[in-house]
């Protein structure tokens, strides 16, 4: 597609820095100096505020950026509600914003999402709620998404969500993403996250499909973890978060025989409805913008990973990219958590995972490679699939990877190596219901995860059982 003022060099140049107060000018000069909303901005702009927090948020959580554009966002007629086409678009994101939620206490794990074989199906219409919490009205919980696409948005389109931040994680397929601030290219083995409010397009890269993971955040923002003892570098970097560089669409000439200018279509997702509307000016009109609220991707491959070196599994908490957190320190709303390949060397130790249940609730997906709990192939955790284990449900290795762990040799061995496999889990303290499209429409739901992962684990136990009663009687 056509990139205006703009090359190529320029388009997959980015901004450095995680939380920085960042600043970019396609046209010299169209930031004012020392002024953020002077009564003639340069070059004719207009200012625009989007804030990211409450005005009187303390400045630490502050989150604002001005945006110097052609035309105000404002200027457009009305949204009018978009019900759904079809009832295979049921449960796209927000076509009803109703979608009813269920509870089930199972471990719960589905064969990985079709790609689109037929239609045209882009991101929006592509993004399905898998799971979610809470609620976007009172600012509060989460959505799970699964997403695929087939086709590139329109080029006279822009989405927005006013429901929360939205975390993307590229699974299959290239995401070229055009926002309000500028592109970002995001791979397989990338995230980005897209703001609240931020309008964006989503491309294909030369028409290959995509598929992907997304978790709305209906509060708050992400943020780094702390690293308390780790010291003042390692896990996700802050310098290694990037961020796009302004890009501008020049005002269009009319182009009808009317003389009426073409018209764009933009798309707002509220309150997990979908809301349109059609104005004739572009949504990408910003020339430059300061601020430290604006999408930003990351290079998972980028990530120091961190881990024991001297005996037991540690917390998954060690390979934490984001978190969110709630007003409760240490608790989050959701937790980015990746699991790269990386060296286990831990002596008399039980390497996979544990056993365990959490008050947490954990998602997980699996970008490439296997995972070292769970066997892959037919009916495994495979890439593109993805589980549930909520809130106080048992998992952990299944019977095979248990026996396999228990009887290795433990010399130091490189986890996941081979495939470069990275999992991921977002790590909720929410309970998470399902959908129906995550229960039914999907049709990917394992119907045997829990027998075929857990029904043969054996017993091991060399207690001398009758004895020992006896022995207990007799005191
Ligand atoms: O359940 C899972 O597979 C995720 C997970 C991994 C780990 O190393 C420790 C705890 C945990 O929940
Ligand atoms: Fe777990």
């Amino acid at each position: 597609m056509p990139v205006t003022k703009f090359d190529v060099m320029e388009k997959y140049r980015y901004l450095n820095g995680f939380n920085s107060y960042l600043e970019s000018e396609a046209v010299p000069g169209a930031l004012p100096i020392g002024h953020n909303s002077p009564q003639k901005p340069p070059l004719g702009l207009y200012a625009e505020k989007l804030s990211g927090t409450a005005f009187t948020a303390p400045r630490h959580e502050n989150k604002q950026t001005w945006l110097y554009r052609i035309l105000p966002a404002c200027s457009h007629p009305p949204f009018t509600s978009s019900l759904p086409q079809s009832s295979s678009t049921e449960t796209t994101a927000g076509s009803s914003s109703k979608q009813q939620l269920h509870y089930i206490p199972n471990q719960l794990r589905w064969d990985p999402f079709d790609e689109p074989s037929e239609g045209e199906i882009d991101f929006v219409s592509g993004l399905k709620l898998i799971a979610g919490a809470g609620d976007p009205t009172l600012k509060q919980g989460l959505g799970i998404y699964i997403f695929s696409a087939n086709s590139s948005m329109s080029s006279r389109e822009a989405f927005y969500s006013a429901d929360g931040d939205l975390l993307i994680v590229a699974q299959d397929g290239c995401l070229d993403i055009r926002t309000e601030f500028g592109w970002l290219l995001v791979r397989p083995m990338e995230i980005c996250v897209i703001p609240r409010g931020v309008r964006y397009q989503v491309h294909l890269v030369e028409n290959k499909p995509v598929r992907g993971y997304a978790l709305e955040l209906y509060q708050g923002h992400f943020t780094l973890p702390e690293l308390g003892p780790i010291g003042s570098n390692g896990l996700a970097n802050p310098r290694d978060f990037q961020c796009p560089v302004a890009c501008f669409d020049e005002p269009q000439p009319p182009s009808s025989q009317d003389g009426e200018a073409t018209e764009w279509k933009i798309t707002a997702k509220f309150n997990n409805g979908l809301f349109v509307t059609e104005q004739k000016h572009s949504p990408f009109d910003v020339v430059g913008w300061h601020g430290n609220y604006f999408p930003y991707k990351y290079d998972l491959g980028r990530f120091n990973t961190i881990g024991s070196i001297s005996f037991d599994h540690p917390d998954p908490s060690i390979f934490t990219v984001l978190t969110a957190p709630s007003d409760h320190i240490g608790t989050a709303v959701a937790d980015f958590v990746i699991f790269p390949p990386r060296w286990l060397v831990g002596e008399d130790t039980f390497r996979p995972p544990w056993y365990h249940r959490n008050t947490m609730s954990e998602f997980m997906g699996l970008i490439q490679g296997s995972y070292d709990a769970k066997k892959g192939g037919k009916g495994g955790f495979v890439a593109g699939g993805a589980s549930l284990h909520n809130v106080m449900s048992g998992h952990g290795p299944d019977a095979e990877s248990y026996e396999g762990a228990r009887n290795a040799d433990l010399k130091p061995v490189k986890v996941g190596g081979e495939g470069n496999s990275c999992a991921f889990m977002f790590e909720s303290s929410f309970m998470v219901g399902v959908t129906d499209w995550g229960l039914k429409t999907c049709a990917k739901v394992q119907r045997e995860y829990s027998s075929h992962s857990w029904g043969g684990v054996k017993v091991h136990w060399t207690g001398e059982t009758k004895e020992r009663n006896g022995y207990l009687l007799e005191e």
